[in-house]
């Protein structure tokens, strides 16, 4: 009877490994087909220049950019998929808990990676060489990661130098390659939230930014630019949300004379909470109805979140 090898031995052994070669090939090839035949160029465009890169091994680094409702999910769906149809591994990860959970077998980047909380300039992951979370990025052919822009450029020079780290003992070259030679594809909006810096002034938030990284030189940048949804509401509301970030939506006028630098923008009455007293309740209790009877309901929890991007709540 022809006996296991070795590595094939210590890959059965790794519940990481066998965890993420679980997904039914087949399956996971019908799910792919569907998702690519609908495309659009742009999502093609980038479909193909993740998977050239990940089959000549290449070990690109990408930027997808992509307004809400441009179909970033979609597309990360559709090359997860592919990946997994091939028994390859694909490590989906997000900034939020929230969007982790949209990806299909997707974890917060800090707990898959296990990212320092504190992170400095020089900081490494907390993954040993040869523990099973090394053994499964050295495995890993494509890193995803959702709403990139939010998180700090240290935690991914941090997984650059960490994945350089482990991976360079049986391959010298990995030292000299972004991320070891992995291709890895971040995603996002930078009209969205940057990384919050406690008390931080502008230029902290954006010296904090991935696109301040040494890592930015060696990016390669698609742009996902019409809106996938469908509903007539859904449409309105992400177009007045790209006003709002390219700073065009309606403003109210400042009373003359006022110094005051900031803008004030115009919000339906639809999208605000009246309400004068006891506001952070009311807030907490018009997201969150039911929640004792709710909150142990994954979609109820997924479907909902307060975000306070000056991580101040006065
Ligand atoms: N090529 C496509 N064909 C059909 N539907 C699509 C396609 N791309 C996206 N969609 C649909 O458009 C909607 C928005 O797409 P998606 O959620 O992927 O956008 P997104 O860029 O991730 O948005 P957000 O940043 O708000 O999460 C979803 O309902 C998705 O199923």
């Amino acid at each position: 009877m022809p006996q296991p090898n070795k590595a094939m031995l210590k890959d059965l052994n790794n519940t990481y490994i066998t965890e993420e070669n679980s997904y039914d090939e087949e399956e996971q090839q019908r799910e792919h087909e569907t998702l690519l035949a609908s495309l659009n160029d742009e999502q093609r465009l980038v479909f193909g220049g993740v998977m050239d890169s990940i089959e000549c091994g290449k070990g690109q680094f990408f930027f997808l950019n992509g307004a809400g409702g441009t179909g970033k999910t979609y597309l990360y769906q559709t090359i997860i998929t592919k990946i997994r149809s091939l028994q390859k591994i694909v490590l989906p990860v997000a900034s939020s808990g929230i969007a982790a959970l949209l990806l299909p077998g997707g974890r917060t980047a800090h707990s898959r990676f296990k990212i320092p909380l504190n992170l400095q300039e020089h900081s490494m992951c907390d993954i040993k060489p040869g523990s099973m979370l090394a053994e499964l990025l050295k495995e890993t052919v494509l890193i995803i990661w959702d709403e990139a822009p939010m998180t700090h450029r240290q935690a991914f020079e941090a997984l650059d130098r960490t994945i350089r780290d482990i991976s360079s003992p049986e391959d010298p070259n990995a030292a000299n390659r972004l991320f070891g030679g992995k291709t890895v594809l971040l995603g996002g909006d930078f009209r969205q939230i940057l990384p919050v810096i406690a008390e931080g002034r502008r230029q902290d938030t954006v010296s904090a930014a991935i696109n301040r990284s040494y890592l930015w030189d060696s990016c390669k940048f698609y742009n996902l630019t019409q809106n996938m949804r469908l509903r007539v509401e859904e449409k309105t509301f992400a177009r007045w949300i790209l006003q709002v970030g390219d700073g065009n939506a309606a403003k109210i006028n400042r009373p003359m004379g006022s110094c005051e630098e900031v803008d004030v923008i115009k919000i339906e009455g639809k999208l605000m909470l009246e309400t004068e007293e006891n506001q952070l309740e009311r807030l907490a209790a018009s997201v969150y109805t039911d929640f004792y009877a709710s909150y142990d309901d994954r979609e109820y929890i997924t479907e909902r979140a307060i975000l306070t991007p000056k991580n101040d709540s006065s």
